[in-house]
């Protein structure tokens, strides 16, 4: 089949060039690859049919390159002020390790922002709109992929120095652990609230998050500059549905710079200072970690307990790995170096460590020479949920994919991916994503955009599955990733998918809207529970599945774009799953194909080659398109030939000359059949994403 190729612009190939600065550099690091990119974290997925409604798809101005060369920063000991200002130690008890938690978009990296430019530490000058936003992909798309730390000075109004560590965090679903481990690694957090919007459901599952790990939590109410503000209402919803007391809550506009100062008081005085444990065996937190052109992977870390020097050799716990560190130092927010960092301290280290993958998210450093006795708490190995195929349109590519892909896995532990071939599709990878939203609204985006700007390939993407599991006759559990490696009806037992708990929170008079919808999607109802008098969390149990298509969307389109939702995963459950295949031109269209529940089966065929019939293009000849299960067709369609009239030139007359010509034409329409393929385009890939709208509407 020849997909449909996928369009570069000029900007995007004025992007590539601007990276092959970094070939170089990384070529010498990394054998296995002949390219680099700039560090940064990412993954992404060319969303399905309409991903962009779900983007918040304002683009941020780029004001100016970002602040001063980091030769030009002065190496500091302990006690030494940097050049930029940062400082580098204050005792123990002046240290604030806080980070900013938020829904999407309410706030958090402009007020990020905010107070970078109100303690000094990026000058107005140098500031880049949404400094903590540091990835060119994020800024475009004005959402948070990668974790960031800022170290900051403060005079508070006490007349003393304070080290503020300001850690960012993403507001996205998928990356709870990520959340969860730079939570860990702060004494507090400020609850950013849109005085607009109110409480949603990533703000509670954040809120959740921070009690977990016993953080104060400081609310601010944000964009009380909006006309559609209403601090009052939003107040009493954090106080009765958080339970948190708002006597004292900071009325803020980041954008405006409003309440800034009373922000980084309120750091000082209610965060507490962390533990002073430094005279303990070295536990040092990684919670990010990223591929540094030039340094290797660089992990963003916080000293638990000990301390840490340049040139020491430390153990990764989890991995057993060891490493001597060349370079520790401090964000501010550029790389400053230092010789030290000590118990309670946020920082970085460079190693040369070759992959994240070695220097996982979650793991603890701790000292070869003196080593502590146990890792900290909570270290998980994030496996991928969703999985969707890479397929190069150009054969000749398959390579440069797979390098590509090798180097976003340098970058990106979570990014799983293995060749996978098939004769509709030619050489491509299975690649496995964290999970959903995240999948549609920020990784396969990034992987089409970022591979396609920095390696200029040309992908068609399939549509994305989740992973089942099936048991065979043998007793074996397989995984399956792609329902063409699921086993013949014959030789297995039963298939079981994950499920998820769901959380939506909307406004009441949406609750219908939701209930419905949840049910359409095989949802079993667990609770509803009244938030405030005009706000609701319904709970379901959900099959995976059902979530990962366009569930966000129909969620959004159904409660006018207030709703919004959480979901954890809790486990597998067999259900009355059935492979549903694809036949195009009687050939199976592997890529096409689905497993879904038995009772949906013939609905989602009949819908899907409905579907297929719009999307394929018409061909020379007759296109037939059938669902099967097994060997029974439960759906077709046909897509009718173009037909040339052929009799154009036969005015009137002979009947038999006419039917020479209709003859002649039908016998070189089936020679084509035999010898043709069928052209599919991108679109219909994702076709399957598209059933379930049509089918909820
Ligand atoms: N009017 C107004 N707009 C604001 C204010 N603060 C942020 N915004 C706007 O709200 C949008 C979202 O802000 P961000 O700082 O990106 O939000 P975020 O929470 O970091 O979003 P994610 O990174 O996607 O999680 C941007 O368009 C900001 O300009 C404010 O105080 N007033």
């Amino acid at each position: 089949m020849a997909p449909l190729l996928l369009p570069h612009t000029q900007s995007r190939l004025s992007a590539l060039q601007q990276r092959l600065s970094n070939i170089s550099a990384a070529a010498a690091l990394h054998p296995a690859c002949s390219h680099a990119r700039p560090a940064a974290r990412s993954v992404h997925s060319h969303a399905p049919q309409a991903p962009h409604q779900q983007l918040p798809s304002r683009r941020r101005a780029v004001v100016r390159a970002v602040a001063a060369p980091e030769s030009l920063i002065e190496k500091g000991g302990p006690g030494a002020t940097y050049a930029n200002g940062a400082v580098a130690k204050v005792p123990v008890d002046r240290i604030r390790n806080f980070c900013i938690i938020a829904h999407i978009d309410h706030g958090k990296s402009t007020l990020a922002d905010q107070l970078l430019l109100k303690t000094g530490t990026v000058a107005a000058r140098d500031m880049i709109d949404q400094f903590m936003d540091s990835n060119d992909i994020e800024r475009e798309r004005g959402i948070t992929i990668k974790l960031n730390t800022a170290r900051m000075k403060y005079t508070a109004q006490d007349g003393q120095l304070y080290a503020l560590n300001l850690i960012d965090t993403p507001g996205h679903v998928d990356f709870t652990y990520e959340v969860s481990r730079s939570l860990s690694s702060c004494e507090g957090a400020l609850l950013v609230v849109d005085a607009s919007q109110g409480v949603e459901a990533q703000t509670l599952a954040n809120v959740w998050l921070a009690l977990e790990n016993d953080l104060e939590i400081v609310p601010v109410l944000n964009k009380i500059d909006l006309p559609g503000a209403e601090p009052e209402r939003v107040i009493r919803e954090i106080e009765e549905i958080i339970g948190l007391d708002c006597s004292n809550i900071i009325r803020a506009s980041a954008k405006m710079g409003l309440g800034i100062e009373e922000t980084l008081e309120a750091v000082v005085q209610r965060i507490p200072p962390p533990n002073n444990t430094v005279k303990d065996p070295l536990r040092a937190l990684i919670f990010d970690s990223y591929y540094d052109a030039y340094r290797g992977v660089v992990c963003q870390f916080r000293v638990v307990d000990g301390q840490v020097a340049k040139g020491d050799t430390v153990v990764m716990m989890n991995t057993g790995k060891e490493y001597t560190l060349d370079e520790i130092g401090v964000l501010a927010p550029v790389k400053t170096p230092v010789d030290t960092l000590y118990a309670g301290e946020v920082g970085y280290l460079a190693a040369q460590i070759k992959s994240v993958l070695d220097a996982r998210v979650g793991d603890t450093v701790t000292l070869k020479k003196n080593p502590a006795a146990d890792a900290l708490e909570g270290y998980e190995d994030v496996q991928p949920m969703v999985y969707c195929g890479l397929f190069p349109t150009d054969a000749d590519d398959y390579q440069d994919l797979r390098e590509a892909l090798g180097k976003l896995q340098l970058n990106d532990a979570a990014l799983k991916f293995e060749p996978e071939v098939n004769n509709a599709m030619g050489f491509g990878f299975r690649c496995g994503f964290l999970g959903l939203l995240h999948m549609e609204i920020v990784q396969m985006e990034i992987v089409q955009e970022r591979l396609e700007r920095e390696y200029n390939l040309d992908l068609v993407t399939t549509a994305p599955t989740v992973v089942y599991k099936t048991l065979t006759n043998t007793g074996e559990e397989l995984t399956v990733n792609s329902p063409g490696d699921l086993p013949e009806a014959t030789k297995r037992q039963n298939i079981s998918e994950p499920y998820v708990r769901l959380e939506m929170v909307t406004p009441t008079e949406y609750v219908g809207n939701l209930m419905e919808l949840a049910n359409n999607r095989r949802g079993e109802f667990v609770e509803m529970k009244y938030l405030t008098d005009s706000r609701t969390t319904l709970v379901f149990n959900i099959p995976l599945a059902e979530v990962v298509t366009d569930y966000f969307d129909q969620l959004k389109s159904r409660s006018k774009g207030y709703a919004s939702m959480e979901y954890k995963i809790t486990g597998y459950r067999v259900n009355e799953l059935v492979l549903l295949e694809i036949k195009i031109n009687g050939e199976p269209a592997e890529p096409l194909s689905v497993i879904c529940h038995r009772d949906h089966a013939y609905r989602t065929g009949k819908a899907l080659c409905a579907k297929l019939k719009e999307l394929i293009p018409r061909q020379m000849f007759r296109v037939p398109i059938q669902a099967c299960i097994g060997a029974k067709v439960i759906a077709s369609e046909a897509i009718a030939p173009y037909r040339k009239d052929v009799l154009a030139k036969c005015y009137g007359g002979d009947i038999s000359r006419k039917k020479k010509l209709l003859q002649k034409q039908a016998d070189g329409k089936k020679r084509m059949k035999q010898l043709g393929k069928v052209e599919v385009p991108q679109a219909a890939f994702m076709a399957v994403l598209k059933i379930n709208q049509d089918s909820d509407s």
